[in-house]
């Protein structure tokens, strides 16, 4: 395979290893959350999420989902505590979903799927950029929500709002003062392990933090998500569904608590 990764069956996440050998990897994400497997750490922080909205920079298909891009050249938005010391700013954030309700997140919960997952990305500081710090250990801190189907979510609507622009891969648009915190559940009581970008390159370089508590977002519009496409303009068109890797090996890892 080149590296044309994507999610179909001749270049999807059972064919990433070919190109991406840390595919089968220690600390590969996503995994399988099992709760009564997870310890209560004490010793875990609150999270403190810190977003500037005036660093909210576009919004692009980048061809495997859509993601917002935030302006990452100073300390205005910024993820600290929780399980990680120093201070990690935020790059983009994106989504995985299905091509139905009953599929979509990355990560689960003792098997359970969810209709979508949104990941808020973050480099850590100490680096001098995100692509230095995507190659180190504790270069990475990802924040993943749950999408439980129920009530509209006027605050995803913002985002669907602007679908019509980057429908095709490469489309890019302005997309200003959006406040990703807005996006978080009220409950910031979470789950963390180490594992590695759910995307080629794979990198074994993300701490997670998954938050137990889900957001709303409602049937029809997953149905809006649905209607972005992988596909480039003037190619056969090839809707975007099923973005997402399926759980990986744990591989012994500890999955800590923030919460009893
Ligand atoms: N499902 S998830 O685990 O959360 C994510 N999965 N992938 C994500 N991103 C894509 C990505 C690419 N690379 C990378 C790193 C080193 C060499 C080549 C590629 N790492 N992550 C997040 C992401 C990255 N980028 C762009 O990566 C470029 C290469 O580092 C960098 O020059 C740009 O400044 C930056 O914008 N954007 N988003 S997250
Ligand atoms: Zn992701």
């Amino acid at each position: 395979m080149s590296h044309a990764w994507g999610y179909a069956a001749s270049n999807g996440p059972d064919k990433w290893a070919d190109s991406f050998p840390i595919a089968n990897g220690p600390r590969q994400s996503p995994i399988d959350i099992v709760p009564g497997e997870a310890s209560f750490d004490s010793k875990l922080k609150p999270l403190v999420l810190k977003y500037d909205p005036s660093t909210c920079q576009e919004i692009l298909n980048n061809g495997h989902s859509f993601q917002v891009t935030f302006v990452d050249d100073s300390d205005s938005s910024t993820l600290k505590d929780g399980p990680i010391s120093g201070t990690y700013r935020l790059k983009q954030f994106h989504f995985h979903w299905g091509a139905s309700d009953d599929k979509g997140s990355e990560h689960t919960v003792a098997g359970t799927k969810y209709p979508a997952e949104l990941h808020l990305v973050h480099w850590n500081t100490k680096y001098p950029s995100f692509g230095e710090a995507a190659s180190q250990p504790d270069g990475l801190a990802v924040v993943g929500v749950f999408l439980k189907i129920g009530a509209e979510n006027a605050n995803l609507q913002k985002l669907i709002d602007a679908f019509d622009s980057i429908k095709t891969k490469g489309k890019q648009s302005s997309f200003a003062n959006f406040n990703p915190a807005t996006l978080l559940p009220g409950c910031l009581d979470y789950w963390t392990y180490d594992g590695s970008l759910t995307t080629p390159p794979l990198l074994e370089s993300v701490t997670w933090i998954v938050c137990k508590e889900p957001i709303s977002v409602s049937s029809a519009q997953m149905g809006k998500f649905r209607s972005l496409l992988f596909s480039a303009e003037g190619e056969s068109e090839c809707c975007m569904v099923d973005n997402y890797r399926p759980p990986q090996p744990l591989k012994g890892r500890p999955v800590r608590a923030s919460f009893k």
